[in-house]
């Protein structure tokens, strides 16, 4: 696969009066990849992702999605990216139906509720209210809700925090079935595993620089070929396995 940036983010600054949240920031994302913004609390990932999806301002630096430079054509980019919405913005009083209506009105276009909810394996919850799902269904119907629009990038931002083992896996088979339907997914997590997995490429991000880009291969043999080694054997399975394996892979939350 070509590597063609999709995202272009140069030397990207935000300052929140005296204090610099993002502090030279530069990366690219290649069409067609799953790419991870990684790093500790406090690195600068949600500003980064914020203003990428024209919902922050810069203080400085140069972005470029999908062709579009964010200082000329941010309404272009809106159109073609996916975003996901605080949990706050879903109305209490409609259902999911009702939501995906009232979500493809707000983007001007015309979707199936139900067809949007059969991406994300919610058809039997279409008449239920957002507050009435599990933690597992809201995070699949807000990825669903960034869908709406047939954008050529999502964004999701730690779309796993707080799920089990079981949904969390899920969600991964979601997100890569999203990737394999030719859009592009850049997402935040702060499960090591997770991005170990899902992630073609990741970057790591701390005191509002990008300290590294690769693939997590790369950087696991890199660090290998460091010297470094693990304090203990590593066992075959870890807990999680044990997990999964006593508890089956089936969903919880019909
Ligand atoms: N509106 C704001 N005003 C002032 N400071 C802010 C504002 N938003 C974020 N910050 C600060 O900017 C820094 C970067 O925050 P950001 O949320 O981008 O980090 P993050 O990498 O996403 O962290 P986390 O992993 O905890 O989500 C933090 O020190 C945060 O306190």
């Amino acid at each position: 696969m070509a590597n063609n940036p999709i995202i272009t983010v140069n030397n990207l600054v935000k300052k929140y009066g005296d204090f610099t949240a993002v502090n030279g920031i530069s990366f690219e994302v290649y069409e067609g990849e799953i790419f991870g913004l990684l790093g500790p609390n406090g690195a600068g990932k949600t500003t980064t992702l914020e203003i990428i999806e024209t919902l922050r301002d810069k203080t400085s630096g140069d972005i470029v999605v999908d062709g579009f430079n964010i200082d000329t054509d941010a309404a272009s980019i809106k159109q073609r990216i996916g975003v996901q919405l605080q949990a706050a913005g879903y109305y209490p009083n409609l259902n999911l139906t009702e939501l995906i209506h009232l979500f493809s009105g707000l983007y001007g276009v015309t979707v199936s509720p139900i067809a949007m909810l059969e991406k994300v394996a919610l058809t039997d919850k279409a008449k239920a209210k957002y507050k009435e799902l599990s933690g597992g269904q809201k995070q699949r119907f807000s990825i669903a809700t960034t869908l709406i629009n047939n954008p050529r990038i999502v964004f999701l931002d730690e779309p796993t925090t707080g799920l089990d083992p079981q949904a969390r896996r899920n969600l991964w088979d979601l997100i890569r079935e999203i990737r394999n339907n030719g859009t592009t997914v850049v997402i935040t997590t702060h499960y090591m595993d997770e991005a170990e997995v899902l992630c073609d490429r990741v970057a790591f991000v701390d005191g509002g620089h990008v300290i590294g880009i690769n693939t997590p291969d790369n950087f696991i043999d890199e660090l290998v070929a460091s010297g470094f080694e693990r304090d203990k054997q590593v066992k075959k399975a870890n807990l999680e396995d044990v997990f999964i394996h006593k508890t089956g892979k089936d969903l919880r939350e019909a």
